[in-house]
């Protein structure tokens, strides 16, 4: 049994709205119903699973209840960090659940047939997660703004996306270790190789963009359009 976890209780500060972005609307719906939806659309996913802000709770539920899901799905309070959003909704994945999927609620383009097959990998290598290989050339950088160095020979650098889909015990043990360690990463796939364990990489796709700054939003609406006129 697969378990969705959507984390959508960020305040979307960078994208300098005065709504949570994951409620503007793209196209006919909010970006958060897309997401949803998308995942909804994958046979292998049984539940979904959103943890919204608490005072963002009503309103996720009236979107939600109206969106024609057709899978179950359930609302859990966010906390003040995306990682702790989705512990919060971790400590609600139901028994039974084998494979747990987190999908950021901004990304919302993601195609369907892209969920589905992290998930088949992470049932062969316990963890997997969508990725893509960097396009610029990265620096690291100091607090000065001068560079300080290459970080690794370009070939080998991958920006993670999500989903990342975990065997479900192993990422639950990744939460507790995290959360015993008082360590934020800033994605899932991070808490779990402090493990020990690899994490698989599957290409993504560089539409699967997370809206994040006004720009992205541009951009996923005219992703958005190109893929209705298809
Ligand atoms: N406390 C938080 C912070 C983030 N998220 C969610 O995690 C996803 C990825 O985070 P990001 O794009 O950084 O969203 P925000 O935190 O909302 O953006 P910003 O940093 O600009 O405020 C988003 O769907 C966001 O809603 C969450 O559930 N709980
Ligand atoms: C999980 C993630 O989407 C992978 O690209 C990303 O790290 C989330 O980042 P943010 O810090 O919440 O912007």
């Amino acid at each position: 049994m697969v378990t969705a976890i959507i984390p959508a209780a960020g305040q979307g500060k960078r994208m300098g709205k005065e709504i949570n972005k994951v409620f503007i609307p793209l196209g006919n719906r909010p970006l958060i119903a897309h997401t949803v939806l998308a995942l909804a659309q994958c046979p292998e996913i049984n539940q979904i699973i959103v943890a919204a802000a608490v005072h963002e709770i009503k309103i996720m539920s009236d979107i939600l209840a109206n969106s024609n899901i057709g899978k179950e799905w359930r609302i859990v309070a966010g906390g003040t960090e995306r990682q702790y959003s989705i512990a919060n909704a971790l400590k609600t994945v139901p028994d039974g659940t084998d494979i747990v999927i987190v999908h950021d609620g901004a990304r919302a383009l993601i195609e369907p047939p892209l969920v589905t097959r992290v998930i088949e990998v992470a049932r062969q290598y316990k963890a997997a997660a969508l990725a893509m290989p960097v396009k610029e050339t990265i620096k690291l950088v100091n607090e000065a703004g001068l560079t300080i160095g290459d970080p690794a020979p370009r070939k080998m650098l991958w920006a993670m996306q999500t989903p990342q889909a975990f065997e479900a015990g192993l990422l639950l043990k990744a939460y507790a270790c995290a959360e015993r360690d008082g360590f934020i990463g800033t994605d899932d796939a991070g808490l779990v190789e402090r493990l020990g364990t690899a994490v698989k990489i599957v290409t993504g796709s560089y539409r699967n963009i997370k809206i994040t700054s006004p720009e992205d939003l541009l951009l996923a609406e005219m992703l958005s359009n190109k893929r209705r006129e298809l």
